[in-house]
């Protein structure tokens, strides 16, 4: 499902961080877990387009988004994957409705209110924001701006979804809450998903597949399903575990 080995070094004044990755899952539900400056972002981002390795590939469900040796280097748009953001990065100016189905038109930087497309419907439902349509991002809630934005990253119909700490600017209760929604949505679905967070409750619930990071590189690997989790890559004997343990009763895998 998926299959990436990258290396990338950034550097900012003096300061360097190298991300050096390699995993592959035959999961739908993998979650990246690790702490603050771990590589989590730069890897969801590289995934994403946004980012460029200077070596290695990503492949998405047989597909290579990009590959140094053979000089693939797909477009973000290309590469067909939803991104929810961490802050959502709803626009603004534009109604709950008009943000769902940005992607839908192309072109689309002044949406004309009275188009509308039937997707839109559908996660509008699906999402039970439907009475929301016509608010702007600033009425919203953070709990339903995050239903937003996962609406509008489903509406484009990806090929999988990448998520960055999806909860992380909610309260706990509302937490669970869409942890659970987001939970039988992608079982709904059955769509590819990496999840990158800091809360090892989110790799619990949402990962079929458990990678924990830390200072740009795979620390351990981690299997949910019967009899309990099992351990596919060892820690690494330097390292000192910054990120905190999984439970071992991970739901199964579907
Ligand atoms: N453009 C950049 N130039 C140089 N260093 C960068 C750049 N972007 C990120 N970094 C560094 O790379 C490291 C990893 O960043 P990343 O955003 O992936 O962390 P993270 O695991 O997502 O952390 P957090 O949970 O705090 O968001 C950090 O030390 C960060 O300072």
């Amino acid at each position: 499902m998926f299959d990436m080995a990258i290396d990338k070094v950034l550097h900012s004044g003096e300061r360097h961080f190298h991300l050096q990755l390699q995993w592959r899952s035959e999961h739908r539900r993998v979650v990246l877990l690790g702490g603050s400056g771990a590589g989590k972002t730069l890897t969801l981002k590289a995934i994403a387009g946004l980012l460029q390795p200077d070596a290695g590939h990503i492949r998405v469900a047989g597909r290579a988004l990009f590959d140094a040796a053979q000089g693939i280097n797909l477009t973000p748009q290309q590469r067909h994957v939803g991104y929810v953001f961490q802050d959502y990065a709803l626009f603004p100016h534009l109604t709950v409705r008009q943000n769902i189905g940005f992607g839908l038109q192309r072109g689309w930087r002044n949406p004309r209110p009275r188009v509308r497309h039937p997707e839109v419907d559908q996660w509008l439902e699906a999402l039970h924001i439907e009475p929301l349509a016509e608010q702007m991002p600033h009425q919203l809630s953070g709990g339903q701006r995050q239903r937003v934005a996962l609406a509008r990253a489903l509406a484009a119909q990806p090929g999988a979804l990448l998520l960055d700490e999806p909860f992380s600017a909610l309260d706990p209760a509302l937490r669970q809450a869409l942890r659970d929604e987001l939970d039988s949505l992608q079982r709904r679905l059955q769509l590819p998903m990496i999840l990158i967070t800091h809360d090892p409750e989110d790799a619990r619930q949402l990962g079929d597949h458990i990678i924990h990071l830390q200072d740009g590189q795979v620390l351990r690997e981690e299997l949910a399903g019967a009899p309990g989790a099992r351990q596919i890559r060892p820690e690494r004997a330097s390292a000192s575990s910054g990120v905190p343990h999984v439970r071992s009763a991970l739901p199964v895998a579907t």
